[in-house]
């Protein structure tokens, strides 16, 4: 039956599940720094050899036990992990282990890796983290949508990852709470008047619940669903994306969104001077997901797919929402309940200065995004330093 791990327990459940050779000297740490679950790293002292238990709790642990919370999310982020495995091994840790009422999922540990959104804030580039997201997002997009797989088997999986709980939260936290006063919202006494502004644009909002409808409606592709830089492990030349336990079927632009914004938050944080390797990494990985999505395109069984403009319609449209989902997650980050230690690290000017553009390219973004060509972001990062540009 459920109860919560304590470091003793998890061990105590590595013994017992034989995960570790019998003369093992286990050792446990919980090493969770997210806003929802437990993390236990359980290393065998004698060899160095180590595992993950990460274990939800029945609340969000960022809020408490106010915020009651499926365990259901376990088996979605464990089912995930395992349909990412299926088609990029490469990006995914393995998963050694899971169980639904214990809701803990035992994986492989990362810690030879760092979190990309610690990373980028040391001021490291991950050269190749752009090809690896783009791939990523690629290959499970195009794998798990209606022109990748079996359009009846799609719909099986559509149904194993419906994930109400956990979309409730994006629908509320990300397209909802932002853009209206809830008390949910979190943000210094100084930007009240930039919220409030926020608040009365009836063109923002209108654009807004567009990108909501279609996050409530398209069932598109198998999404992480949270593919922001704290769910990504990289170094110079490795990449592996965690934690999906927001995954669901939901539109095609939705990850690529969410990966643009947190580099854009990243870039803001920084001197000018150095924003390039964000920018070029939010243009790498477009370029990366087309060319990689169009080559498998190739191999599609759909009768549809090979006539005139029916992919350029599909990259049209997953362009056109990833900047829009970029601009909600901008903003939701800024002024909402979970923010990013990119911007919150700042001394108190510069993050204000840091807040008050994020909105503003926030605002472009979602009202924009059909005009814009992803190359031109960094112009609209430029454009939106001041007030009324
Ligand atoms: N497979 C792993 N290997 C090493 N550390 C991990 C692993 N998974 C999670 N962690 C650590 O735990 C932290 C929280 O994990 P995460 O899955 O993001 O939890 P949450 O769902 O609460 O956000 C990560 O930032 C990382 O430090
Ligand atoms: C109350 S959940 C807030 C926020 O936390 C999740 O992120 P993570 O689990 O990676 O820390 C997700 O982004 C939710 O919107």
């Amino acid at each position: 039956m459920y109860e919560p791990l304590t470091e003793q327990k998890a061990i105590a459940l590595a013994v017992r599940l034989g995960l570790f050779g019998k003369d093992a000297l286990l050792s446990c740490q919980e090493i969770g720094d997210g806003n929802l679950n437990l993390v236990f790293r359980i290393v065998n002292e004698r060899t160095n050899d180590s595992i993950i238990i990460k274990q939800a709790l029945p609340y969000a642990k960022v809020v408490g036990e106010s915020w009651p919370l499926t365990l259901k999310r376990a088996t979605i982020e464990s089912q995930a992990l395992r349909t990412f495995a299926s088609y990029v091994p490469q990006y995914v840790p393995k998963v050694y282990y899971s169980d639904e009422s214990l809701a803990i999922t035992v994986m492989e540990d990362l810690s030879h890796l760092q979190i990309a959104r610690r990373g980028l804030i040391e001021g490291k580039t991950f050269p190749k983290l752009s090809e690896h997201i783009g791939e990523f997002i690629a290959k499970t997009a195009f794998y798990t949508s209606d022109f990748g797989m079996n359009q009846q088997q799609k719909k099986k999986l559509a149904q194993q990852f419906t994930n109400p709980e956990l979309c409730k939260i994006t629908e509320d936290l990300v397209f909802t709470d932002p853009f209206f006063d809830h008390d949910t919202n979190n943000f210094e006494a100084e930007l009240r008047a930039d919220v409030e502004q926020l608040g009365q644009d009836d063109v923002l909002k209108c654009e807004t619940a567009k990108l909501k409808r279609l996050f409530l409606t398209k069932a598109d592709v198998l999404l992480h669903g949270d593919l922001h830089t704290g769910s990504i492990f990289a170094s110079d030349d490795e990449t592996k994306v965690i934690d999906p336990e927001f995954a669901f079927y939901g539109p095609i632009g939705f990850d690529l969104g969410q990966f643009f914004a947190n580099l854009l938050l990243n870039a803001l944080a920084r001197d000018e001077r150095d924003r390039e390797p964000l920018f070029h990494h939010i243009e790498k990985t477009w370029n990366v997901f087309v060319r990689t999505f169009s080559e498998l395109w190739r191999e599609s069984d759909e009768p549809y797919a090979q006539i005139s403009g029916v992919l350029q319609d599909v990259l049209h449209d997953a362009k056109i929402e990833a900047i829009g989902f970029a601009g909600c997650e901008v903003i939701r980050r800024t002024i909402g309940l979970a923010h990013v230690a990119d911007v919150d690290e700042l001394p108190l000017e510069r993050r204000l200065d840091a807040k008050r553009h994020a909105l503003r390219l926030g605002r472009a973004l979602i009202v924009q995004r059909e005009q814009l060509p992803i190359q031109a972001i960094k112009q609209l990062v430029q454009q939106t330093v001041h007030v009324n540009s």
